[in-house]
């Protein structure tokens, strides 16, 4: 058996799990990597349109700060997250920006003077301030009131990943690539490390650590199609499950983008609506704002494509041999616009649709596209269940997106999280010894190696590539943006009868080494749990939250379901998850639910949500009128961070006494900076 050690393990390599390696690495860690691919080709590689961080240097995001950005990405989870969480996040996404800049990120920034900007389909000019010339700039997203996004054109993702995988390597960080972990070693209290097989020589090694961080991404290709790229297959959050232990979060809470091309579903960024594009129908008319006066194109994801899906039911669609579908239309904003901020759309557009989107609308309709669930961790990454066990970025649900994600609060979450977690990550190696219990590795690996010679040797005749196919489609046709009972309840049938028949996988390519069927075959059974834990989530979750949208159940129920579902799988045999429910309290909570400011405004109350509203008020009444927002926060909901994350953070308004505010006042186009309005 090959064995390698280290302090601190993490699977992944996208921006979640480099961060958390940097963080140990800093505090003098052994630290080592592991991951499907080279880390730069990660799926962070993709994201497009940029990471939110309350900098407030535009003129649009005046008045912006860590208040605002909390309220916005709690009304956009639908108060599904966790509040704590989401503060913890906000207060730190300022610093994560800014740290980006100093390692290289070359962030689109602020000119001075007048600039036009498309804002509800009118080209106006707004100025920006002297003061902010040569600050990080940012664009509008949805469900947000300030212009918050942080881009470097349509190309963040890669910017990012590639400074913070420089960043890894210069400080010496191995990552073993093309290795892939399939189980994980743990004694039912404490984790050790992974199994992982090498994907080029198929060799079987035990990896521990004092720590293990599972980055490895979103599940999103449970489904047919989905925006992600074809790693992101959910195996870091099977193999939490498999540990019979650990429990997943809020699996059933899955995002659908608006915006992606039809056919084959690639993503054209929410930046695209953000900086003016509009949707429009078979006949050309622009429906967003009937739907949602207030938001219009800008409404949070979950509403977007709803109210797309809606538009096209009523026969509004475009008919195409694939499918019904809308238009986005970018064409208003011009050519030299698209082709600096919205380049790789237009890339997209010409390479994989033929068409130039500076003069032609672009094909999209709503497509899977992000993960809200996760490995369940506490706010300090961690997992609950097993100790040393931590997980980070999309691959978690720790839980700051609760039932529906903000376009740009992702990207920031991994490194925002990375930072965090990674800070704690690197506390548990200095506070925790290795334990190298061989024995126990030896019987991990013993395991893979069983259920690869079952699969190579074995008398299996079912086709992995067929089982993974009629899930995709299960959960395409019955697990999508709105969902019924009868359809889920048969989707659990449908995935029930898949998983059994995966017992009996075989493949017909019995190499060892680099061998493509018998990957397929190691993920598919364990895709297929993951996608089990989302249609019996969603079956089970008779309400409206979010992304989750029941038509038997149209409401928010925060009386009945203001909870996080768990799923775990005790018993390996078992042909579904065992779920249960973890209680969100309200009276801890620094914004008690109410309407998100757009969607519908129908929610069933929470028996303490009055009972909330009023502690508040009286808490607001003792601190008196001139209390600052960071005491009135405190008071409310206080957390904890590691220290040197406390420190406030610093706004060009701050600095400048309000003199921004006083000069920039004069333009009609600039709002009121204690103001909440972005329009
Ligand atoms: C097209 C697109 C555009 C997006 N644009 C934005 C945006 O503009 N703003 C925003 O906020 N968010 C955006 N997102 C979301 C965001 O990009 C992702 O949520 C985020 O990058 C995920 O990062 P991660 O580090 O958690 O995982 P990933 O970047 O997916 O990395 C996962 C890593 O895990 C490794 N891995 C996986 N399984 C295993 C295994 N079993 N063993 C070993 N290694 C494994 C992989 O090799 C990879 O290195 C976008 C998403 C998509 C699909």
């Amino acid at each position: 058996m090959k064995l390698i050690y280290t302090d601190c393990l993490v699977v992944g390599a996208g921006l979640a799990g480099l961060r958390v390696a940097i963080a140990a690495k800093e505090r003098g860690h052994d630290t080592l990597v592991l991951s499907l691919i080279p880390a730069k080709r990660s799926h962070s590689a993709a994201a497009q349109g940029g990471m939110q961080a309350s900098l407030g240097n535009t003129v649009k995001g005046l008045g912006d700060n860590e208040d605002v950005h909390f309220q916005d990405t709690v009304k956009g989870s639908d108060w599904g997250c966790d509040q704590t969480v989401a503060r913890m996040f906000a207060h730190c996404a300022p610093k994560a920006v800014r740290e980006l800049a100093n390692w290289g990120v070359p962030w689109t920034r602020v000119t001075k003077g007048p600039r036009e900007v498309v804002v509800n389909a009118e080209r106006i000019t707004i100025e920006e301030a002297e003061a902010a010339h040569g600050l990080i700039n940012a664009r509008d997203f949805g469900g947000t009131k300030k212009w918050r996004t942080c881009y470097t054109a349509d190309g963040t993702g890669h910017s990012l990943l590639y400074a913070v995988d420089n960043k890894a390597i210069s400080l010496g960080i191995p990552v073993h690539e093309r290795v892939e972990a399939l189980s994980i070693i743990h004694d039912g209290e404490r984790c050790h490390g992974v199994v992982a097989r090498c994907l080029i020589t198929g060799e079987l090694r035990a990896y521990i650590g004092k720590s293990t961080t599972i980055a490895t991404g979103g599940y999103g290709r449970i489904y047919e199609v989905s925006t992600n790229a074809i790693i992101c297959e959910g195996v870091g959050q099977a193999l939490a499950l498999e540990t019979g232990v650990a429990t997943l979060g809020n699996m059933e809470a899955v995002q659908f983008h608006p915006t992606a091309i039809v056919p084959v579903g690639i993503l054209t960024t929410e930046g695209c609506r953000g900086d003016g594009g509009l949707l429009r129908d078979k006949d050309g008319y622009r429906f967003m704002p009937d739907y949602e006066p207030e938001k219009k194109e800008l409404a949070s994801r979950d509403v977007v494509s709803r109210r797309m899906t809606e538009h096209m039911r009523k026969g509004k669609g475009v008919d195409s041999p694939y499918g019904p579908h809308l238009w986005l239309d970018i064409t208003l904003l011009g050519r030299k616009h698209i082709e600096t901020n919205l380049r790789e759309v237009k890339e997209i557009c010409e390479n994989f649709l033929g068409i130039d989107p500076a003069k032609d609308w672009i094909p999209v309709r709503p497509t899977q596209h992000y993960s809200m669930g996760g490995i369940r961790t506490t706010p300090t990454g961690e997992s609950p269940q097993l100790k040393g066990l931590f997980a980070v970025g999309e691959a978690a649900c720790w839980d700051m997106h609760g039932f529906n994600r903000l376009g740009g609060n992702s990207l920031a979450e991994t490194v925002v999280g990375g930072m965090i977690i990674g800070k704690y990550v690197a506390d548990f190696c200095d506070d925790n010894d290795l334990v190298l219990d061989t024995g126990l590795a030896k019987r991990y690996v013993d395991k893979v190696r069983t259920e690869i010679d079952e699969l190579i040797e074995g008398k299996g005749t079912e086709n992995p590539w067929e089982l993974k196919s009629a899930m995709q489609r299960v959960m395409m046709d019955y697990v999508g943006i709105f969902r019924n009972g009868p359809e889920l309840n048969e989707a659990v049938k449908q995935l029930k009868a898949l998983l059994a028949r995966s017992v009996n996988l075989g493949v017909s390519c019995k190499k060892r080494h680099a061998n493509p069927e018998l990957v397929e075959a190691l993920r598919v059974r364990r895709m297929l749990k993951v996608a089990l834990t989302v249609a019996c989530g969603a079956a089970a979750r008779t309400e409206s939250r979010g992304a989750h949208a029941r038509e038997d159940f149209p409401q928010r129920n925060d009386k009945d379901w203001l909870c996080r579902t768990l799923a775990s799988w005790p018993d390996a045999n078992a042909l579904e998850p065992t779920l249960s429910y973890e209680p969100l309290d309200v009276m801890k909570m620094e914004l008690p639910p109410g309407y998100r400011g757009y969607g519908a405004d129908n929610a069933i109350a929470h028996p303490d949500t009055a009972k909330r509203e009023a502690e508040i008020a009286e808490l607001l009444a003792a601190l008196g009128p001139n209390a600052s927002r960071e005491a009135i926060q405190q008071a409310l909901m206080p957390f904890e961070l590691p220290e040197s994350l406390t420190p406030a953070n610093e706004r060009l308004a701050d600095r400048l006494n309000g003199l921004v505010n006083i000069d920039t006042a004069a333009s009609p186009t600039t709002p009121n900076i204690a103001g909440d309005d972005n329009s």
